[in-house]
């Protein structure tokens, strides 16, 4: 009887405003599923190019790939053009990060994409919707959507961070799990509600400061508030909420069972719908790629009849076909740090503890590059043999 096929892993995407909690959140879920028995650890990617300490162990940093600083240098850019760039550069890249993750699948449960502090420079870039589209098309993906709640109790704030959300779902039309998190300062049950009777959330709205005006009519951003409540109605339907602290690691075990279930739901809503837009672009260049070849064709017609000799010398010679130029990049610049230890040379040390024990301990070394290591953009064009040809932006 054959043995029954690994699941594919799931691929969480955390994204979330700047000091929302996604790197905490993320260092949580990592030494959660860690804690497990048996452990599960994930597979993490992290694409904050600017972020200076992660409190997790990436897999693949992107910080590895791009030097975020020399960046900004070379191309005068800002602190946010330089994220961006960095991102576009690593994007470049992202099919080398696929097949990287694809062959760890069938090891792991979950892969864990963070993103950068910035939260337009994913959400709003091609970068960003290119990295969430190719992973989505190999892995099932939920994007969990990270709340500083502390700071969302105000219904103003709440409604515009529910705004913000819900654009990013109707972007990625993926499975989303609304994280709110830092519970253990501001429990959540207050949006639960909101979310659940939007009557609830009107009467906050109308007992808040500034509701009304000076003649005690409702000001216009508040019957504006009161539509748009309406309106969001129909969203929450279809969001899972969880309340979490990543800091004592309360709410978690819930976060997951809302990852499990949005498995389903990638494969009855997505996934269809991903099969529909593949069929509908391969139909469309199949079309195009007909009628251009029915140009050429009748275009050759015309031109034998036109000139006859000429047509004869038209041959094509396989022989003296050049070779192709290999263009391939290679597998330089994205960085498996986990591969690591599966590259090196190791270095036993024995050594004696003072109750007199002996253990040891092995050091990697060797010639091979070393996985940490920044591949500097600026160096990797003077190197011909890198082969690599980063894009200038605009
Ligand atoms: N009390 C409390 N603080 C938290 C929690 N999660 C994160 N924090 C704090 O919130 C701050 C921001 O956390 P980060 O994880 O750096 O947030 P981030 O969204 O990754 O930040 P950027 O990448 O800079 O946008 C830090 O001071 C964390 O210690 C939580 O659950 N509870």
């Amino acid at each position: 009887m054959d043995a029954p096929t690994k699941k594919k892993p799931i691929a969480i995407i955390t994204i979330g405003m700047a000091g929302a909690g996604k790197s905490t959140f993320v260092q949580r879920i990592n030494s959660y599923l860690h804690s497990q028995d048996p452990p599960t650890p994930p597979y993490i990617l992290n694409l904050d190019p600017a972020v200076t300490h992660v409190p997790f162990e990436a897999n693949i940093d992107i910080r590895d790939t791009v030097n975020y600083a020399e960046v900004m240098k070379q191309y005068n850019l800002g602190p946010n053009g330089g994220i961006l760039t960095a991102l576009n550069l690593f994007t470049t890249k992202f099919d080398q990060v696929l097949s990287l993750v694809e062959k760890r699948a069938e090891t792991v449960d979950y892969v864990i994409l963070d993103t950068p502090g910035q939260i337009e420079i994913f959400t709003w870039s091609a970068s960003g919707a290119i990295i969430t589209d190719a992973v989505a098309s190999v892995l099932p993906t939920v994007v969990a959507y990270i709340i500083d709640t502390p700071r969302t109790t105000a219904p103003a704030t709440f409604m515009s961070n529910m705004l913000y959300a819900c654009s990013i779902l109707y972007k990625t039309k993926l499975p989303f799990i609304l994280v709110f998190n830092k519970t253990d300062v501001q429990p959540h049950d207050f949006a639960l509600e909101w979310m659940d009777d939007f009557e609830a959330f009107q009467a906050a709205l109308a007992s808040h400061a500034g509701a009304t005006d000076a003649e005690g009519e409702p000001t216009y951003m508040n019957s504006l508030m009161n539509s748009m409540s309406l309106v969001l109605d129909e969203f929450y339907r279809h969001l899972k909420a969880v309340g979490v602290s990543s800091m004592t690691g309360d709410g978690i075990k819930d976060f997951f069972d809302a990852v499990d279930a949005s498995r389903d739901e990638y494969e009855k809503s997505y996934l269809p719908e991903l099969d529909r837009a593949r069929a509908a672009r391969d139909a469309t260049l199949a079309a195009a790629k007909a009628d251009s070849m029915q140009r050429l064709m009748a275009d050759l017609e015309l031109d034998r009849a036109k000139n006859p000799s000429g047509a004869l010398a038209d041959r094509w010679d396989p022989a003296a076909e050049e070779e192709e130029e290999d263009d391939d990049d290679g597998d330089i610049n994205i960085i498996d740090r986990s591969a690591y230890f599966e590259l090196g040379t190791f270095l036993f040390f024995f050594v004696r503890d003072p109750d007199g024990d002996f253990f040891f301990f092995c050091v990697c070394v060797g010639e091979e590059p070393w996985p940490g290591q920044y591949i500097d953009v600026t160096r990797a064009r003077r190197r011909e043999d890198e082969g690599i040809n980063w894009p200038k932006p605009g």
